[in-house]
């Protein structure tokens, strides 16, 4: 596989709405991780899934363990997602939705709203720097956890999009989805969307997550990721994908992830086209860009080159990811005015 994408996919101007930030961490920053920590003994076979390695998606929440214990303190945390930060700019990402499920650390005295100041302090520093992306940030609610740490998330959430006048702008559900059900963790969902939290929610990542993926689309969530199990072809129903487009439900379709976790047997076979092709807007993602060794120029030319589109039709699908953003109206047309400014050299 390609280490580097074309100069046309890494200059497109793209926005980047499903990376969770210790799935992101990058080569080069796990080894400053080791270095800090030699006494864990963790190689990097530990945390990354190499080029034509697949995994059950079982192993990939083992990797995601492993890289939980090489940060665990607030300098770790400030270190990895400013660098995940500028790894993004440095890909041509110009909009980043971050999420992180917050943690508390025993050893390190970390508290779940420490974890979320030290990323909001990580964003501040980057735009200090001139880091030339725009960031927001999702709370992450892990499944696994249950109703009780779900509601605690959302309070969590609720005060930060309060106290940092918008950098905070959702809630995402994730964890392993054959853990838990979605159904101990519709009030707290519920309780974010009315504060007024985006709801982006993992869903049919798995098959058999039928009666749950319902449940969730009654809310309705503002956009959905994954969605692999979703249409009748893999086991889910019309009325599911009805839901879906009648509610116009932007999903974040991240390529290269389900096909390394093993959920979609290859790039071709993707649910991509299924969607694309009926109009349905589509954004494509990374997801973990760290574990799964992609980046966003990559997943867009992996998605080009497998289902035959033009650099015009890829051009569209950054620009329509604008509007599946979460950010504010006077942000969506600032990026629009960007795209319109840098077309006539990206697109030569
Ligand atoms: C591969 N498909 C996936 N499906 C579901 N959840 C996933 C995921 N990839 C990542 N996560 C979620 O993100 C956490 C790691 O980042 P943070 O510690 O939150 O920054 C994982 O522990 C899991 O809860
Ligand atoms: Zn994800």
């Amino acid at each position: 596989m390609e280490t580097e994408a074309d100069a046309f996919y890494r200059e497109l101007p793209k926005v980047e709405l499903h990376a969770h930030l210790n799935g992101s961490i990058s080569f080069a920053t796990i080894e400053k991780l080791i270095a800090r920590k030699p006494h864990l003994n963790i190689g990097h076979s530990m945390t990354a899934i190499q080029s034509g390695q697949r995994r059950t998606l079982e192993e990939c929440f083992q990797v995601f363990k492993v890289i939980h214990q090489l940060v665990d303190s607030e300098e770790d945390i400030l270190m990895v997602a400013k660098d995940v930060i500028k790894e993004f700019a440095d890909d041509g990402v110009k909009y980043l939705e971050l999420r992180s499920t917050p943690r508390e650390e025993k050893n390190t005295g970390l508290t779940k709203k420490n974890y979320v100041e030290t990323i909001i302090e990580a964003i501040h520093q980057c735009k200090k720097e001139g880091v030339d992306t725009e960031v927001r940030f999702l709370v992450a609610v892990d499944r696994r956890n249950g109703t009780e740490v779900a509601m605690e998330t959302v309070k969590l959430a609720e005060e930060f999009m309060l106290s940092t006048s918008g950098l905070v702008v959702g809630l995402d559900l994730s964890g392993d989805p054959t853990v838990g059900h979605g159904k101990d963790l519709l009030p707290a969902l519920e309780k974010a969307k009315h504060s007024g939290l985006k709801l982006a929610l993992h869903m049919s990542e798995v098959p058999s997550q039928m009666e749950e993926s319902d449940l969730l689309l009654n809310i309705p969530p503002h956009r959905i990721g994954h969605g692999t199990f979703l249409h009748p072809e893999m086991g889910g129903s019309q009325s599911l994908v009805d839901k879906v487009q009648k509610n116009n439900i932007p999903l974040e379709l991240c390529l290269t992830s389900n096909v390394k976790g093993q959920t979609v047997p290859s790039y071709s076979q993707h649910h991509f086209p299924y969607w694309y092709q009926s109009g349905h807007p589509c954004v494509i993602c990374t997801d973990d860009k760290g574990v799964f060794c992609t980046n966003l120029s990559l997943e867009y030319q992996r998605a080009a080159s497998t289902f035959g589109l033009s650099h015009e039709a890829m051009w569209k699908l950054s620009q329509q990811a604008i509007d599946c953003s979460f950010a504010p109206d006077a942000l969506k047309d600032q990026l629009k005015q960007r795209w319109t400014k840098l077309r006539p050299a990206v697109l030569r």
